[in-house]
């Protein structure tokens, strides 16, 4: 579904990403992950188009979208929840949400759909954006990008400044999305949450993926020896 070789994305002369390559497939969840500063954020708004590509290429169902607008990619089914959540404050949740149906992309996400998958919507869904708590901007930023009928939904930092009672929320959410084959990449800092959720673990350092398994296939300690940079065995070279 999504291809990236050898992707390069600078902030003036510094590499953010050095040459990353990731191959994802259709009905993949893969958890991104990686300490401050590894890349992630700057990886994932590179492949929605919020970040110009310096080098390298980038696929999205076998086409190459390496300099497409990030409306153009929304329009082909990549739609992605920034860190954040950049909702409009001054704007109702409802009208947020219908914002993401501007772009038209056939599929089954409406207003009602989002509201039976966040049911903490509904009774604020005439309340300003700007007045919610943080988990109800949350839903409404995943209901946002569900409006688009992505087929392939990347997370940023979902749990970000929630309480553990909403993350549980939050993720109980994104796991009926996860069971019903919907194709997601998300960044999580809480290691056993991502573990849990994700089939794939990919794991950044300085701007290069050092490990891409399976969770099923890897552990907690050799994910955190990636994490630190303990390990000897990169999965990409540094080039
Ligand atoms: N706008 C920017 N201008 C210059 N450098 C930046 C900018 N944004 C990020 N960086 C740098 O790029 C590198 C990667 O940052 P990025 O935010 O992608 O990391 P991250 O893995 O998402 O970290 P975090 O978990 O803290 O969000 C860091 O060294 C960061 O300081």
């Amino acid at each position: 579904m999504l291809s990236a070789k050898n992707l390069d994305v600078r902030y003036g002369q510094f590499r953010a990403v050095r040459g990353v390559s990731l191959e994802v497939k259709q009905g993949e969840t893969i958890a991104l992950i990686g300490a401050n500063g590894a890349g992630k954020s700057t990886l994932l708004r590179a492949i929605a188009g919020a970040l110009p590509i310096y080098s390298g290429e980038l696929s999205f169902k076998h086409k190459v979208i390496t300099h497409a607008a990030s409306c153009d990619r929304v329009k082909q089914g990549l739609s992605l929840v920034p860190e954040g959540r950049r909702l409009f404050t001054e704007m109702t949740i409802e009208e947020n949400l219908l914002l993401g149906k501007t772009i038209n992309r056939a599929g089954d996400w409406d207003l009602d759909r989002v509201f039976d998958t966040f049911p903490n919507l509904v009774k604020r869904r005439h309340a300003k954006a700007g007045s919610l708590s943080g988990g109800e901007q949350q839903a409404t930023a995943i209901g946002r990008a569900l409006m688009s009928n992505p087929e392939l939904l990347i997370l940023d930092e979902v749990s970000l400044g929630l309480s553990p009672l909403v993350v549980d929320q939050v993720y109980a959410s994104i796991e009926k999305l996860r069971d019903a084959g919907t194709t997601i990449i998300l960044v999580e800092q809480a290691l056993d949450r991502a573990i849990a959720f994700a089939k794939r673990a990919v794991c950044m350092l300085e701007g290069r993926i050092v490990l891409d398994k399976l969770t099923a296939d890897t552990n907690r300690h050799e994910i955190t020896e990636a994490y630190f940079g303990l390990q000897q065995s990169a999965t990409q070279e540094a080039s």
